[in-house]
């Protein structure tokens, strides 16, 4: 069994993005400049922004935090993505989801602009997606294809099971790992909480792509010999014993399944620092087109 150290590897994108950015800077020329927006101050979210503003410090990115009260009508943050759009320091930037229930998502994802949309979310881009045109991958199926590729796992003509569909994770996954090219060739099976004899399903699986957010939801018997499995959950769990007052777990029962597993990723230092690394490569994407224009 191998571990798919996801840590590691964020650790090594984010060099290399650190040392480019180094080279802008002896150059005289702008850095990359990411800005988030987070509406509300939910605790797991809270989290995740943080280590974004400081993930882009690290590599000497600017950054810039817009934090909006929950109680933000869907206008306000319309007009606050208009602004982000219009300011031409910024490259890209992200609005955190999920929002309050006031504001309509689907208008915020269109409101942003395509060439700023370092999250891959608008329609213009996740349709370039799904016809293997150049775009902003959404960043944490991004992770995962840069972790597969780093580790050299195989994905041709194997039978990857994806677990949930949401926009973010599941739904783009199915699509890439189905792509022409690798890691990309596999055959897809797209499964969620409609889906009839998912255990079944499961244990026909060489990789297993698993992002419900269900504490231990795959188990070691559920799984074949030798299968690869890529855990996307993070459920924090109340537990005073720790010093936070919780701990994070995945989808999957690491210590049985790892046991049975090729290739596995941890919760926590896996699937979720790497989402953070290609958000960063991302932005350099971004801050490259839009020099290109000008
Ligand atoms: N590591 C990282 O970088 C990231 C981690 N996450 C984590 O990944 C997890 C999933 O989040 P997200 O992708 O936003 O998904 P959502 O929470 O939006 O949706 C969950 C999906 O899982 C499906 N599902 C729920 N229960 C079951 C079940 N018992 N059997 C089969 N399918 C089920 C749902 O089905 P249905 O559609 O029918 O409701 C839905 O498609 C969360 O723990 C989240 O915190 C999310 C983003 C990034
Ligand atoms: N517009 C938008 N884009 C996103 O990409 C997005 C989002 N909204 N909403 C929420 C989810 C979740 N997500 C995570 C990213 C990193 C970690 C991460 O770094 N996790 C660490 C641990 C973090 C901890 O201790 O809580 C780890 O797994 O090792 C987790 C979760 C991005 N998301």
């Amino acid at each position: 069994m191998e571990i798919l150290d996801g840590k590691k590897v964020s650790n090594e994108i984010k060099q290399e993005i650190a040392v480019q950015v180094a080279k802008m800077r002896e150059k005289g020329e702008k850095v990359p400049h990411l800005a988030a927006i987070l509406v509300g101050s939910d605790g797991a979210s809270l989290t995740y922004v943080g280590s974004k503003v400081r993930s882009c410090e690290k590599v000497g990115f600017e950054s810039t935090l817009v934090k909006m009260p929950s109680t933000t009508s869907e206008l306000e943050l319309l007009n606050k993505i208009e602004e982000l759009n219009k300011n031409e320091d910024i490259d890209g930037f992200i609005v955190q989801l999920p929002l309050p229930p006031q504001i309509d998502t689907q208008k915020v994802l269109l409101a942003v602009d395509p060439d700023k949309d370092v999250d891959g979310f608008h329609p213009m881009n996740f349709g370039k997606m799904a016809l293997d045109m150049s775009t902003f991958i959404p960043a944490t199926p991004f992770g995962i294809l840069e972790l597969l590729e780093r580790y050299n796992v195989d994905t041709k003509g194997k039978h990857t099971v994806v677990i949930g569909r949401s926009h973010i994770v599941g739904r783009p996954m199915s699509i890439l790992m189905g792509r022409k090219g690798w890691p990309g060739n596999s055959t897809v099976t797209l499964t969620h909480s409609h889906t009839k004899n998912i255990t079944q399903i499961i244990s026909q699986a060489d990789i297993v792509i698993s992002a419900l957010g269900v504490p231990k939801f795959l188990k070691a018997e559920m799984i074949k010999d030798d299968a690869v499995i890529i855990d996307v959950g993070i459920t924090r769990v109340a537990d005073d014993s720790y010093e936070k007052g919780y701990y994070i777990t995945g989808d999957v029962d690491f210590e049985n399944v790892s046991k049975k597993a090729s290739f596995i990723t941890p919760v926590p230092g896996g699937v979720g620092p790497m989402t953070i690394a290609m958000l960063l490569k991302n932005t350099l994407l971004a801050r490259d087109r839009h020099r290109n224009r000008k």
